[in-house]
This record gives structure tokens, C-alpha cells and sequence, in this order.
């Protein structure tokens, strides 16, 4: 049995078109209503064909749905729960993928006060967005986390649960507030360095900033990887997870001060030591098998 079977899908960038590919792919029958703020996203979704309707407003795509799922950025969480809140079904579940959870479980209750609501976030993505950067095999055999409500009903979160594990997905589920602290380390932080590293040479002399270009093959490029990230939706997972990353940034900028002072009086043991540790974290990414730098992910459509 489908574990829904009227989707309505709001915001289909990168992270809504891989959700509607992927429903296409493995629960067949369920109908895909989508909706878009912008125009030239809906148009370009109609011509995609992965939604079976593409709605001229937000309430109308949820009218039918018996869940919606809400893929904006963070920050535009709070206009379309207001934009839905009055075409919203009594039976609905209401979900979203918000790389941060916190903010967004309190602006999603605020405004919808009485939905039932089973939040989630995929740890899983590229560098790129838009409609046409999404792909049906996205989540698979990745960590999808839902950070269900105290409150919430238990056949909700399994309803959520099935659906996301029918998309290849594997499930944690959390407190929100740990979700944020994790991820403001495993994810949110690592951002902040790319874009950190990829300015700071782009401040560059103009001779200089061109043979970083001409040089980039490995360690930097990595790095340009990551810092091409959508601007909006990384500015509003900051804004949003503000506790938790400065918490983060504050001991990372001890552990670089740290190393300066190893580098500055010549304890090449304590440089040694760290980098040993760092290598088996690495390794032990590799044996459970979440390597993401092997199997493409959507790179292939640069
Ligand atoms: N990109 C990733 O790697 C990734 C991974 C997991 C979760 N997420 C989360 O998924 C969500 C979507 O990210 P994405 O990468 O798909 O972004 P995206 O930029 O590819 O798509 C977002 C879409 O939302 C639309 N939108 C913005 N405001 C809207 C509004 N008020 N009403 C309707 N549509 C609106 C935009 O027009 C855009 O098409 C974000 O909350 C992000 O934190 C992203
Ligand atoms: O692989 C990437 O490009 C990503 O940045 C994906 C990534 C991550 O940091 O792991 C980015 C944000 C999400 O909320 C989840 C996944």
C-alpha cells in the first residue's frame, strides 16, 4: 500500500524534483500536484513533466493532498505555512526538508497550529538547484532525519517514515535541537569553510587569484565544490541555525588556533597526531559505506 497517495509538493527546486522523481519511481499511483513561487520554474516543471498538476497558487496545490511537502528554503517556511494555512485538509501531514529544524518546527506550528506535522530533512544533496538538477536516485541508501513534535501521532511518523524509506532512504529520527547541533557540525559548518577558503583566495591580487584558478585540482577544488551552493538557501540555514553554529565555530577557531600555535613553535608530533586521527574518521566513512566522493550524485549533470 502507498504510503500517501496525493503529494502536493511546494518549491520545486533541486530537493522537490528529486522527491517527484523519486515518487515516480517507486510508488506508482500516487498523484504529484506541485506549486512554485516562480513563474519560470513552473513553466519549466510542465515542460519536465514530473508532476502530474503544476498549481497556479499554493493553496490550490494542497487542496486534495494528504501530504504536503514543503522544499523552500528555510527562510520562506513561515510565508507558504501562511500561504497553505486556509486550503489546508484537516487530514493532511504536513512535512518539510529544511536543512535545519528548530526555526522551522516553531514558524510551521505557529502558523498552522493545528496540522499535524512530521518534520524531516534528507541528508542528501548537490551543489546544484532548480528543476532541472533533480534526480529519482537522490536519497537512496542515504540518512533521511525526522525530528517529530513530542505531541505528534505515532501512525504519523510511520506514514512519513514509509515514505521516505519507499524513496531509498534510511531513517534516524531526533529531537530537533540535537538534529541542529549535529548537523551544525557535519554539514553547516563545513559550508561556512568552503565559502571562508574560496573568498579569501578570491580577495587575491589579480595575478595570484588566477593561478589559484589555474592550480585548482585538488584540495581547492573540492572546496569550489561546495561553495557553489545556492546562496539563498545557506544564508537562511545560518540565519536559522545561529545558536548552534557560532556554538561550533567557536570551538573550530580554537582547534585552528591550536594548530597555529603547533606550526608557529615547530610541534610537528602534535600536526602528525591530529592528521592520524582525522585519516581513520575518513576510513571509517569509506567501510559503512557513506562515501559520497564515489558514486556520482548528480555530479554528472554539471
Ligand atoms: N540542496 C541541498 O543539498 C539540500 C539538501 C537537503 C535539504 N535541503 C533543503 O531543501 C530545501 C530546498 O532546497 P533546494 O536545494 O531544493 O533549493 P532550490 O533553490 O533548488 O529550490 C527551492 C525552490 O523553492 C522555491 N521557492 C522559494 N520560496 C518559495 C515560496 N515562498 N513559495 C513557493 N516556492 C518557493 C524557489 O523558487 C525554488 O524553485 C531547503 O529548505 C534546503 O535547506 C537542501
Ligand atoms: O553534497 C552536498 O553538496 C551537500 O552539501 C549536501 C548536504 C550536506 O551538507 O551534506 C547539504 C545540505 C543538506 O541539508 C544536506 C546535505
Amino acid at each position: 500500500m502507498l504510503p500517501f497517495s496525493n503529494i502536493a509538493i511546494i518549491g520545486l527546486g533541486l530537493i522537490g524534483s528529486s522527491i517527484a522523481h523519486s515518487v515516480r519511481a517507486s510508488m506508482a499511483g500516487a498523484r504529484i500536484t506541485g506549486f512554485d513561487a516562480d513563474p519560470t520554474v513552473r513553466a519549466r516543471v510542465i515542460e519536465l513533466g514530473f508532476c502530474d498538476d503544476v498549481s497556479d497558487s499554493a493553496g490550490a496545490a494542497v487542496t486534495d493532498a494528504d501530504l504536503v511537502m514543503l522544499c523552500v528554503p528555510v527562510g520562506a517556511m513561515a510565508a507558504i505555512a501562511a500561504e497553505i494555512a486556509d486550503d489546508l485538509p484537516a487530514d493532511a501531514i504536513v512535512s518539510d526538508v529544511g536543512s535545519s529544524k528548530g526555526s522551522v518546527m516553531e514558524v510551521l506550528s505557529k502558523t498552522l497550529p493545528s496540522a499535524r506535522i512530521i518534520p524531516a530533512h534528507p541528508v542528501a544533496g548537490t551543489e546544484h538547484s532548480g528543476p532541472d538538477a533533480g534526480f529519482a536516485t537522490l536519497f537512496h541508501d542515504r540518512w533521511c532525519i525526522l525530528t517529530p513534535p513530542d505531541d505528534a501521532l505515532e501512525g504519523d511518523v510511520e506514514q512519513v517514515k514509509a515514505f521516505w524509506e519507499k524513496m531509498g532512504a534510511n531513517i534516524e529520527i531526533m529531537d530537533a535541537k540535537h538534529h541542529d547541533l549535529v548537523l551544525a557540525v557535519t554539514s553547516h559548518l563545513p559550508h561556512l569553510i568552503a565559502y571562508t577558503i574560496v573568498g579569501t583566495a578570491s580577495d587575491l591580487e589579480d595575478v595570484t587569484r588566477s593561478e589559484v584558478i589555474k592550480y585548482s585540482a585538488g584540495g581547492f577544488r573540492d572546496f569550489t565544490r561546495i561553495a557553489a551552493s545556492d546562496p539563498t538557501m545557506w544564508r537562511d540555514v545560518f540565519m536559522s541555525n545561529k545558536d548552534a553554529v557560532l556554538e561550533m565555530l567557536q570551538r573550530f577557531s580554537e582547534d585552528l588556533t591550536a594548530l597555529q600555535r603547533a606550526i608557529r613553535w615547530d610541534k610537528g608530533d602534535e600536526l602528525f597526531d591530529l592528521f592520524t586521527k582525522t585519516r581513520a574518521i575518513r576510513r571509517r566513512i569509506i567501510e559503512e559505506g557513506q562515501d559520497d566522493a564515489a558514486p556520482d550524485f548528480g555530479r554528472s549533470h554539471e
